[in-house]
């Protein structure tokens, strides 16, 4: 999958991967995450309390952000609605973590030159340390008066699209912490026995609190954070011409999309892209080549990015799943992709992976 030199895509088919290195939003983390320090407490509680370490906040799975003009460099933000992450330090939040003993997650240390932005202004001088260390906490006690007590400009950003304002260089960390915080925040309990289960490894484990239970044998995926593998595919018809995209039913009106679904237990990424497209759209697929990958977090979903090729065309919309599916030709979506389509239809914004493969069938569609 994805390895080039002994993949070659079949004669005259429109998908060659011509991105080398596609990196999608939300990739591309800054952070190296030091896995081997994880069981190490007393490393891990000097980390934490070190000036220069950075703790962001999430309320309720929404991570608490500032605009981005409070970078360093002002005369070069971006848009008014891109957004940081907040950072605060120890001594800004050590009596919230004393009280409330929130779930607290290990992220990782920044390289001087690479750390995500978004500083509230508030922090120690970070400089005096190259590679600060970065945790996520659950701040879900704090009231919103507290967190602006940090800094009056703070938000609390909107699962979708509201993290897609979120600047590029904070997009992973953000990722990171979301999908492991919404994992605890579903998984209190043991699921093997129904016990509760504690936090440990720097927050990529739990520990069921039964010492007869069977979690604790062996390694239990019961025990360790969830990741979901979702194809996503921008299926094009026989002739090539044509792209097949469908409106999920809790879309923006006039959003269309690829399809997409969740690989199920004991399946390929390939035959998960046709049985997905077949389930939603009645269209048959052939070939199917990998083209890329997008965590998303909401709240655990890995996106496996695919271009594929369809059969035949006749669509039979599953409307259980979407509310419609239909062929688009190129023109029309150019006229999407550039939001200057005749009846307002339009696709998923750059961020999302669902756009990055519509664009590469426009690149190599063989018209
Ligand atoms: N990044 C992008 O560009 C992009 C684009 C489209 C969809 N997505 C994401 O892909 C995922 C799947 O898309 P969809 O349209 O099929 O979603 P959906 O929410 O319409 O369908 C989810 C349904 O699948 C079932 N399901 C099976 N396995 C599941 C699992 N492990 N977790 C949760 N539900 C499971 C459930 O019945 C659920 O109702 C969603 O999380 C969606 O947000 C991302």
């Amino acid at each position: 999958m994805g390895d080039k030199s002994t993949t070659k895509p079949a004669q005259n088919s429109p998908y060659v991967n011509t991105d080398d290195n596609v990196v999608n939003f939300m990739s591309d983390n800054p952070l190296n995450r030091l896995s081997h320090q994880r069981k190490d407490s007393t490393w891990l509680a000097t980390t934490m309390a070190k000036e220069s370490t950075r703790f962001v906040l999430f309320s309720n799975l929404h991570p608490v952000c500032i605009p981005a003009e409070s970078r360093a460099h002002p005369a070069k933000a971006s848009p008014s609605k891109q957004q940081h992450l907040l950072t605060v330090t120890h001594e800004n939040i050590k009596s919230y973590l004393e009280e409330h003993e929130p779930v607290v997650v290990f992220l990782g240390i920044s390289s001087q030159n690479t750390s995500p932005q978004g500083d509230s202004g508030k922090r120690s001088n970070s400089t005096q340390e190259s590679s600060p260390a970065w945790f996520a906490v659950d701040a879900t006690a704090m009231s919103l008066d507290q967190l602006k007590q940090f800094d009056s400009r703070v938000v609390l950003l909107a699962v979708y699209p509201g993290m897609m304002r979120i600047e590029p260089t904070d997009a992973a960390v953000y990722a990171q912490a979301r999908a492991l915080l919404a994992w605890h925040d579903r998984y209190r309990f043991c699921a093997t026995c129904g016990c509760i289960a504690t936090v440990e490894d720097a927050g990529y484990k739990r520990r069921c609190t039964n010492d007869d239970c069977r979690s604790l044998q062996g390694a239990h995926n019961t025990c360790y954070p969830r990741v979901d593998p979702t194809v996503i595919m921008a299926v094009s018809s026989v002739d090539q011409s044509r792209l097949l995209l469908g409106r999920g039913q809790k879309f923006p009106r006039s959003m269309w999309s690829c399809l997409a679904g969740f690989i199920e237990p004991g399946e390929s990424i390939e035959d998960a892209c046709r049985r997905e497209v077949k389930e939603e759209s009645g269209v048959c697929v052939g070939q199917v080549k990998y083209h890329s990958s997008q965590t998303w977090p909401m709240p655990s979903s890995l996106m496996i990015g695919c271009l594929a090729e369809a059969l035949t065309s006749d669509i039979t919309v599953d409307k259980t799943e979407l509310d419609d599916a239909r062929w688009f030709c190129r023109e029309e979506v150019q006229q999407m992709m550039q939001r200057r389509h005749p009846q307002g239809l339009y696709l998923p914004p750059k961020q999302a992976i669902a756009h990055q493969l519509v664009l590469q069938w426009l690149k190599t569609a063989n018209l």
